[in-house]
């Protein structure tokens, strides 16, 4: 089965636009689990525009699923926020300063030394870890070697080109995962997943453990309401 780790992003991006505290970010945590999701996902961002650091620290009290940290290593100030909070799983992403929202995978291969050395630290504190990559077969085993536990497939590619011909989007995806079976990684996957496209994607990928969404789920709940919105979610991918 496939886990849903509900991204809160978009929560604290609403509740920072007028100062205050609604909607109550950690409320919200705690409802998206009692609607049934099995993890909570944030990715702070070094100019806290929407998850701020101390948030992590609230929600670290209050997660009884999975906690799932997303960001950029590459910040000291991340890597200290995950240590302080050892959630379940931290995942890896190759941000830059200033960024929309994440757009690329790790280059494996390029950055292979520095990510087993930031892995271990990790790991060595308890934490699993994921590293955000594209779907190509070649980073994916280059995955394999710098002791990661999962990898986080990026689907936006896949989202983007599934309204042209849904079997064409899967194919990168279905050859990656594939690879990350025979190398023995775990396989999440998220970015612009949405109603639309996620079964397809949870019923063709082998052993997909989690997917994490936050932008789709956040808008849709608008229209459904939250409890409903997780629902439906959590449907796509029995
Ligand atoms: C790694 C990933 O795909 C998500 O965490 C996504 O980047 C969400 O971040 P934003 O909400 O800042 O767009
Ligand atoms: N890791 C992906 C994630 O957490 C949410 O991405 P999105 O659904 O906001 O595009």
């Amino acid at each position: 089965m496939t886990r849903l780790s509900v991204n809160i992003n978009k929560i604290a991006t609403l509740r920072n636009s007028r100062g205050g505290n609604n909607p109550n970010l950690v409320q919200v945590a705690k409802d998206c689990e009692r609607f049934g999701a099995q993890g909570i996902t944030v990715h702070p961002r070094p100019d806290e525009r929407h998850i701020r650091y101390n948030d992590v620290f609230e929600l670290k009290k209050i997660v009884t699923t999975e906690f799932n940290i997303e960001g950029n290593c590459q910040e000291q100030k991340f890597v200290d926020l995950v240590l302080a909070n050892k959630p379940e799983q931290v995942t890896l992403v190759p941000d830059v300063l200033g960024q929309l929202t994440s757009n690329h995978g790790w280059d494996t291969i390029k950055n292979q030394e520095y990510l087993k050395e930031i892995i271990a630290v990790f790991k060595n504190a308890g934490i699993r870890v994921s590293i955000f990559v594209d779907p190509v077969v070649e980073m994916v085993e280059a995955a394999a070697t710098t002791g990661t536990d999962r990898i986080e497939l990026y689907t936006e590619a896949y989202a983007h080109q599934y309204p042209q011909g849904k079997e064409a989007a899967i194919a990168p995806f279905i050859k990656a995962a594939e690879a990350a079976l025979k190398v023995g990684l775990g396989i999440n996957a998220g970015h612009d997943l949405d109603l639309n496209n996620l079964k397809y994607f949870a019923q063709n990928i082998p052993n997909l453990e989690e997917v994490s969404i936050g932008h789709a789920l956040i808008s849709d709940a608008l229209y459904y309401g939250l409890e409903n919105t997780v629902q439906m979610y959590l449907r796509q991918l029995v």
